[in-house]
């Protein structure tokens, strides 16, 4: 400012401090906030370096008169905001102080004055850009917004502390996935979204199929085949007068029968080319309609195509060629359910395994959940705190306790027997129990709860309960799965944000979580006549398994897998309640949009 010659501008830091965080974006001319605040020291071991933050205004305010304004900064890459100060004649602070206002800003780091949070402020000389926003229709401002109302404002929900942490941590825990079975010598395998293969053949696919409209196959047809031109019209013409003159002469001249029917067929077969010519010609794109609607035609895929609910049987595949591999993508459900736990488009991380058995598809899946764990108390602790803070006070305790704790191992028919006792010594559940049972989210609850107060693995259930591609166990009556149940409720930490001060039965103290089966597997029946026997059994048809039929008609091994629902293991890990807050688009009845 004034009237002095512009100092030649003084260099950005770009130093990469000993915890790795380099204080330059590499693709961008900014220090990340993360790079400055999320030091050991909170970044007080910075002042005096020159940085170029941006981000979003999270609150900010005017203040000494309007003498400078005091802002919070944040840009998404750790939960801490940069404290920032500018002085008034750097910038407009009135348009600066609002909450969703996007700012570029340079200048120095200093550390605040006595008695503040921050380690680290930035004094700004330079304000690079400014991207206002209208306090009077932000639809995110400061105040606590629940996360119901989120969901009315997804294209904004990110810039929020709770959204960006749950991103984040759903960022570690894809990372975690791909580096346990990386680590692990798993093969990734893309498996594809549109198919024709129901692998629960539970009938809750979502039909893929594009219809072609008539208009757009007459498009491509034309492209093709390309309509006759004039000069072929007329050529078809002459050529018909030609055959017409030629069968005339014949009959003049008296000539054999057989000559003459010879002409006669052949001037048929230009007449008819003729009228296909005159057809074809006729011909012209536009969208042909019936009754004022397109008239649509025949299927894409020429059958019915549907989104995947499960890369399961396509991953086998690889299994049954390559060994061990997994897959990672998006699933689809065509459920009607409004719960808190599903969604109609989930991702899942499904590994395969060949030469191996249920035991070990156990030993796979509670060294993957650990793992994940793991990362996430070593890589996101500062997330997971705020999670602490916001939602689920155990969460932290509950990540240290599955990452250390052997899962509990029971068969099926001893989880009932457990229940039955329960049953006896005065415990209600609202559906009966007894062998055969499907077990419902109440006797889930009751095992990793109440009986064993950490994850569960239930093993051999019922074959009648269970999908085709489940190995039939020695009794006839078993299928070799597992699911892993985890506990939702935090005893050791009561969550009393949920609570009513009254309230003492301990688990009104409880925070709730609504995560259910985190994962489910199998060992895969590998035996042809065997599983040809239950697809028949299940009343599936066989044709649309006959490829997979394939895998045991040649070559067959016992191999073994499992589905983990990405989007619970982030319910588990948060202690967020609902799962439309953990997916970034969420998809449900009703809701597509975005
Ligand atoms: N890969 C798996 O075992 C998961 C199983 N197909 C499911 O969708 O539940």
């Amino acid at each position: 400012m004034g009237d002095q010659a512009t100092p030649p501008a003084p260099e950005l830091a770009e130093m990469a401090i000993s915890d790795g965080h380099s204080l330059k974006h590499p693709f961008s001319d900014r220090a990340p906030v993360r790079s400055i605040v999320c030091r050991p020291d909170g970044g007080a071991g910075l002042a005096g370096q020159r940085v170029r933050a941006g981000g979003w205004v999270k609150t900010g305010r005017e203040q000494g008169k309007g003498s400078f304004a005091f802002l919070e900064v944040n840009d998404g890459s750790c939960p801490a905001n940069l404290q920032v100060i500018v002085d008034a004649g750097v910038a407009d602070l009135s348009t600066l102080v609002q909450t969703g206002t996007c700012v570029l800003v340079e200048g120095l780091l200093k550390v605040p004055p006595e008695g503040t949070k921050q380690k680290i402020e930035l004094r700004v000389d330079k304000v690079l850009h400014v991207g206002p926003t209208d306090p009077a229709s932000y639809p995110i401002p400061k105040t606590k917004l629940s996360l119901e109302f989120l969901r009315d404002h997804i294209h904004l929900r990110a810039r929020t502390n709770t959204i960006s942490a749950v991103a984040r941590i759903r960022n570690a825990l894809a990372f975690a996935t791909h580096s346990f079975f990386q680590e692990h010598g798993f093969l990734y395998v893309h498996t594809p979204i549109i198919t024709t293969s129901d692998c629960e053949g539970a009938g809750e696919m979502f039909q893929a199929t594009t219809l072609i409209s008539e208009a757009e196959k007459l498009e491509k047809e034309l492209i093709l085949n390309p309509p006759p031109t004039e000069a072929d019209l007329e050529a078809a013409k002459l050529t018909v007068g030609e055959k017409g003159n030629i069968v005339s002469q014949l009959k003049a001249a008296k000539a054999t029968k057989e000559e003459i029917s010879a002409s006669v067929a052949d001037l048929k077969i230009a007449k008819e080319n003729l009228s296909r010519v005159e057809e074809r010609a006729k011909l012209k794109p536009g969208i042909p309609k019936k009754d004022g609607k397109i008239d649509y035609g025949q299927d894409f895929f020429s059958r019915q195509a549907f989104l995947t609910v499960s890369g399961q049987l396509q991953v086998e595949t690889y299994a049954c060629a390559v060994s061990s591999v997994y897959t990672f993508g998006p699933t689809f459900r065509a459920e009607h359910s409004h719960t808190s736990r599903h969604l109609a488009e989930f991702w899942m991380v499904e590994p395969e395994i060949a030469f191996a058995d249920l035991q070990d598809d156990m030993n796979c899946a509670e060294a993957y959940v650990k793992y994940m764990c793991q990362w996430l108390l070593n890589k996101c602790f500062d997330d997971m705190e705020l999670m602490a803070k916001l939602y689920d006070k155990g969460c932290i305790d509950r990540l240290r306790m599955v990452s250390s704790t052997p899962f509990e191992r029971i068969s099926y028919t001893e989880a009932v027997q457990l229940l039955e006792e329960a049953v006896r010594g005065g415990k209600e559940f609202e559906k009966n129990v007894e062998w055969g049972i499907d077990l419902a989210s109440e006797h889930e609850r009751y095992l990793t709860e109440d009986i064993f107060r950490k994850p569960v693995i239930v093993y051999n259930y019922p074959k009648g309960i269970k999908a085709f591609y489940m190995r039939l166990n020695d009794d006839s009556k078993t299928v070799a799965a597992m699911d892993i149940l985890v506990p939702k409720v935090n005893h050791s930490h009561a969550h009393f944000k949920v609570c009513v001060p009254f309230c003492i039965h301990s688990n009104w103290l409880c925070h709730l979580l609504q995560v259910g089966e985190l994962i489910g597997g199998s060992q895969r029946e590998e035996r042809y006549e065997v599983i040809k026997q239950r697809i028949a059994e299940m009343g599936l048809p066989i044709e649309p398994y006959e490829w997979y039929l394939d895998l045991r008609r040649y070559g067959t091994v016992k191999h073994c897998g499992f589905g983990l629902g990405f989007e619970r293991m982030i319910l588990f890990a948060t202690g967020i309640d609902n799962i439309r807050d953990v997916i970034p688009f969420p998809r449900y009845p009703g809701r597509a949009d975005l």
